[in-house]
């Protein structure tokens, strides 16, 4: 008999939260238990095809590195191909850049526009959803390369961050499989 399909608080029960990392006072939601778990990674899957099924989706764009495992998931799953935004130093083409801010840090975003048909519409993926700032850069690599990019798709959302709000200023609607308040 195949494995019961995981509810979405079966879901949430297999992130692990790890205190103070990578910083002190961060609560580090861990998505490694739930991709290593067989149902857990499916239903993950499943609940993010459900949350894509009445978009129009060209290609999926997943961000380095936990966004590459779900995004590849994803796309393969509604047909489409998978676009990598990559961290910087990765790509061996000319790429567009962009910097940005996160919950613990700074860094950069790379991709590379000839991946990119103009007009097509590409669904952002990332595992986590903190301050937006990871997500908006990479929405602004797609829009600079020619893709429409209006909604953005993650297994966790940290609400009290604002992410979506960042998100849904910039014209991007943001829908996450589960959510955990507090940070
Ligand atoms: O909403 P934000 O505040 O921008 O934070 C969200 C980002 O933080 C994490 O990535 P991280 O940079 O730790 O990279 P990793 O996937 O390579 O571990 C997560 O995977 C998101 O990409
Ligand atoms: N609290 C958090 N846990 C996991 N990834 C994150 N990215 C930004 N904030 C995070």
């Amino acid at each position: 008999m195949p494995p019961a399909t995981p509810t979405a608080s079966d879901l949430k029960a297999l992130v692990r939260a790890v205190p103070d990392f990578p910083a002190t006072g961060i609560l580090f939601r861990d998505v490694t238990t739930l991709m290593s778990d067989g149902a857990g990674l499916a239903g993950a899957i499943d609940a993010l095809a459900a949350l894509a099924a009445d978009l129009s989706v060209d290609a999926v764009a997943g961000i380095e590195a936990r966004g590459f495992i779900f995004g590849a998931a994803l796309a393969q799953r509604l047909g489409t191909g998978f676009i990598p935004l990559r961290k910087a130093g990765k790509l061996p083409v000319p790429a567009m850049a962009e910097d940005y801010a996160l919950e613990y840090g700074e860094a950069r975003l790379e991709l590379d526009p000839t991946i990119i048909r103009a007009g097509q519409s590409v669904l952002l993926l990332d595992d986590l959803l903190a301050t937006g700032g990871t997500a908006l850069a990479a929405a602004r690599l797609l829009r600079r390369a020619g893709a429409h990019c209006t909604h953005a798709l993650f297994v966790i959302d940290l609400p009290d961050l604002g992410g979506m709000t960042a998100l849904s200023e910039q014209g991007i609607e943001g829908r996450a499989v589960m959510a955990f308040d507090g940070h």
